[in-house]
């Protein structure tokens, strides 16, 4: 596959490492605003940008035919338009906050124990996501799709950033030197804990779910997830 890279910082590099052990070629890097890009030099983009940039790059892809694999946190209030470019030009597209193997896992096991929690009132959710002192979103994408994942299977109606209430997911963000990555969930009641916990160990694994994503989604139409690619569904 020849990839363009939309964003040449930590995770772009990161993934023209993997991609070009892979046997893939990496035509382009963009990583400036207007600049001059030739979109026939690539058969698929990997976007992990800004919060601010990305809905342009993505959807100049779009409106070229390429297909876009997208990491990029804290733009997800223009996602619905995002899709419905895609559909529009007929390409395809694959988002996640996550593109690790193991956070993927981490996502159903999520759901899986917000369903069994759903009933026992005595217990209180709450949530803790750590990252380095770099990350310019809070909470991370990931922890809104962990909050999200437990809304879908509970009476808990919306997620808020370090505020308690009965139908609130409580979430905490902190920030602490170089740290790839952490999530943990804790219900907690009066009289014990249940946490579960993903801890990322370096950017490997987001690049490797990446590189996966864009191999499975080159030649194919539409909108997919991250379960689609993992057959998790
Ligand atoms: N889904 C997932 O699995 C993961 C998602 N992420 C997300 O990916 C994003 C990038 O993370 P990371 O690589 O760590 O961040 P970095 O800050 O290291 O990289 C972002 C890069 O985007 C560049 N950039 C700025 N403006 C534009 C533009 N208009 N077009 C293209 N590129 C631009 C920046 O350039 P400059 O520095 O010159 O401004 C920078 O090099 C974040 O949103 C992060 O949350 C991160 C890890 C995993
Ligand atoms: O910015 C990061 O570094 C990461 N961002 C993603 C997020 O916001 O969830 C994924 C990962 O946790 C690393």
């Amino acid at each position: 596959m020849k990839i363009g890279l939309f964003g040449y910082g930590k995770m772009g590099k990161m993934i023209e490492n993997l991609a070009v052990e892979r046997g893939h070629e990496i035509s382009a890097r963009i990583d400036v605003e207007n600049k001059e890009i030739d979109f026939s030099s690539f058969d698929i983009a990997i976007d992990f940008s800004t919060p601010d940039s990305a809905f342009q790059n993505i959807t100049s892809c779009f409106q070229h035919g390429i297909p876009v694999i997208s990491g990029t946190t804290g733009w997800l209030e223009n996602f619905d338009k995002a899709v419905s470019i895609c559909n529009q030009n007929n390409t395809g597209f694959i988002y996640a906050s996550n593109f690790s193997l193991g956070v993927n896992i981490f996502f159903e096991l999520n759901a899986q124990l917000a369903r069994m929690m759903a009933q026992l009132e005595q217990y209180n959710v709450s949530m803790e996501e750590i990252h380095h002192t770099q990350k310019v979103d809070a909470p991370s994408g990931t922890a809104i799709t962990l909050a999200e994942g437990i809304m879908a299977n509970t009476p808990y109606k919306s997620w808020k950033l370090d505020e308690n209430g009965e139908d609130i997911v409580s979430i905490h963000s902190k920030r602490e030197g170089s740290v790839p990555g952490t999530h943990i969930i804790d219900y907690s009641s009066e009289v014990d804990s249940i946490e579960i916990k993903h801890t990322a160990h370096n950017r490997k694994g987001f690049a490797l779910g990446a590189v996966l994503a864009a191999e499975w989604l080159i030649g194919k139409k539409g909108v997919y997830t991250m379960k689609d690619v993992l057959n998790l569904s």
